[in-house]
């Protein structure tokens, strides 16, 4: 039974999902040291925001097939590690999305009446009303830095309770923006313009520290600012400073640079103005339930053997594409499997070309499973969907995608072609219409056999006897012939014979057939 680790508290909708196919460990709070030296036993780990999944954790896991994060953000787990090391990582991207846009909603609010200190003050037997005079958010205007699924729904809530919206997203089309009714502005105007700036965006090399120093001497004294979306996009020192000498009305913090907050971030001071929750944005019984299950399930189904829904680093190969293109993966892993044994060792360049009806089909997904089958001669488990790409790339393979629609010999056939140390190669396959795969090309030589584990291919001069005398040699060495074709182009000229072996071929039989007169050419593909 595989193993998974699940090392964050997550909900037990969860639990129970993965424990229908695998032993589930809860081990939560564990420190670094302890997560590398116990990470080699399992095949997957479900984690929150809590785990740092760095490249020495991930490199331990010499068994994990699949990283999952109950949650959007996978900016501590190390995906490119992870990827390179074949492991798929999945999330849960909407799972949490009204949790979080509820939670900065509940800020905006909480900020404008100071909420969290008037229950604080009431609790601790005072009774001031005077000292928490807030701020009305109706016609005020809300700058929404980021208008994806959460930003788009606090949005939607707050056009609803009458405030004027504006948004800076870069990658947001303008119909997109005026359908929430947002209007797009630079992030300049943004911030001079808005009462309140929300963050929905998130932490990467272009946005971390986008609301530094400067932004925040730009902003109106009377304007409010929360983060619910990711640490480090506030510089946390200037806006403590900013919030504490009244240069802005307040700030509402979720999520910080370094998570737990540290003991004496200047940012505990901040007083009424300044409101600090402990990463809560996800935090509700609906979401955990949501976030749990989704990905309880991607661990489940990767551990069975079949897709994710939410991976985030299978490029091309999403759900719907995927169920569709199925078959065409199957003969794209078989045909790039043969055609780099046929072209030896070394393959420099890969030419995959779609055609017939495949020519309409995302060539994306076909290429990868090409790449993973011409690469599992020599890499065996260690290539799949996640890492073929990469790996490819680094043994400086060229890839070169084609499409011809044109090409009807059958209704959709997939052509390799690889060029390597034993030359230029080419096989094409095709999906017979029970599914079943055929080879119906090799070296451009028409034929029409399925593939099978053992396989025999030769090029040789079309005369009398030659297919007797092969068949007499693998016969004296004991090797049982299931199939055999010939394909030729021209009579008596040069042609391709492929034979399906019951029996992998004996060391020394090659050196004999190849001293077979006619023959100019033999090799061995084993499936
Ligand atoms: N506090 C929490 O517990 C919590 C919960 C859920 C999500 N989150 C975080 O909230 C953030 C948003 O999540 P989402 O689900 O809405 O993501 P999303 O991908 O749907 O939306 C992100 C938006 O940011 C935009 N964007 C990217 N770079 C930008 C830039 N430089 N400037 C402006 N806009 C930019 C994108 O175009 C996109 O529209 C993420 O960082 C996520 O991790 C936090
Ligand atoms: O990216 C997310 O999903 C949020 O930050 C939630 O994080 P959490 O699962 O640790 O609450």
């Amino acid at each position: 039974m595989p193993k998974v680790l699940v090392s964050d508290s997550v909900d037990r909708a969860g639990i129970e999902i993965l424990s229908q196919v695998a032993q589930v460990d809860e081990k939560t709070g564990l420190p670094l040291s302890d997560l590398i030296s116990i990470i080699p036993e399992y095949d997957a780990l479900m984690i929150r925001s809590g785990t740092q999944v760095t490249k020495e954790v991930i490199e331990a896991g010499a068994q994990l097939k699949i990283i999952g994060r109950a949650g959007v953000g996978v900016d501590n787990v190390d995906v490119a590690a992870a990827t390179r090391q074949g492991i798929v990582v999945v999330n849960s991207p909407e799972g949490n999305t009204i949790a979080a846009a509820e939670h900065a909603l509940a800020m905006m609010m909480s900020l404008s009446r100071y909420v969290p200190d008037a229950n604080h003050s009431v609790k601790s037997g005072d009774w001031n009303r005077k000292a928490f005079i807030g701020a009305e958010i109706y016609k005020k205007t809300l700058g929404l830095i980021g208008l994806g699924k959460i930003g788009s729904h606090v949005a939607n809530v707050a056009k609803a309770m009458g405030m004027k919206l504006i948004a800076y997203d870069p990658y947001i089309s303008n119909e997109r923006a005026e359908q929430i009714g947002c209007r797009l502005v630079e992030l300049d105007v943004l911030i001079q313009e808005a009462d309140y700036i929300t963050l929905h965006i998130p932490r990467t090399e272009e946005t971390a520290n986008l609301i530094n120093a400067e932004a925040l001497a730009k902003m109106k004294p009377t304007a409010r600012i929360i983060n619910c979306a990711r640490g480090g996009l506030i510089d946390e020192a200037a806006l403590a400073e900013a919030v504490k000498e009244g240069r802005i009305a307040g700030a509402a913090l979720d999520v910080f640079g370094n998570e737990p907050l540290e003991e004496d971030s200047p940012l505990r001071d901040g007083g009424k103005n300044l409101i600090l929750t402990p990463h809560l944005g996800a935090s509700t019984a609906e979401a955990q339930v949501n976030v749990a299950v989704d990905v309880a399930e991607q661990i489940r189904d990767v551990l069975l053997g079949l897709p994710a829904r939410s991976a985030v680093n299978i490029p091309g190969l999403y759900p719907d594409a995927l169920a569709k293109l199925r078959p065409y993966l199957e003969l794209a892993e078989t045909l790039g499997n043969m055609v780099g044994q046929l072209a030896g060792g070394r393959v420099e360049s890969l030419t995959i070309s779609l055609q017939g009806d495949l020519a309409n089909q995302d060539s994306k997904p076909i290429t990868i499973a090409a790449l993973k089958g011409l690469l599992t001669p020599a890499l065996r488990e260690r290539v799949n969907y996640v890492n073929a790409n990469i790996e490819a790339k680094e043994r400086g393979i060229r890839i070169i995608e084609m499409r011809d629609a044109s090409v009807r010999d059958y209704t959709d056939s997939l052509h390799l072609e690889a060029k390597g140390s034993r030359g230029q190669h080419t096989v094409t396959g095709a999906l017979l219409g029970d599914g079943e795969l055929r080879i119906t090309n090799v070296d451009e030589f028409p034929v029409n056999v399925p593939p099978i584990q053992h396989m025999l291919f030769t090029r040789h001069r079309d005369m009398p006897g030659i297919i007797g005398r092969i068949g007499s040699l693998l016969g004296s060495f004991n090797v049982n012939i299931a199939s055999m074709q010939v394909g030729r182009k021209i009579v008596r000229g040069d042609a391709v014979m492929v034979l399906s072996l019951d029996d992998p071929l004996p060391e020394g039989i090659l050196e004999e057939i190849l001293k077979v007169s006619g023959i100019r050419d033999a090799y061995t593909v084993t499936m």
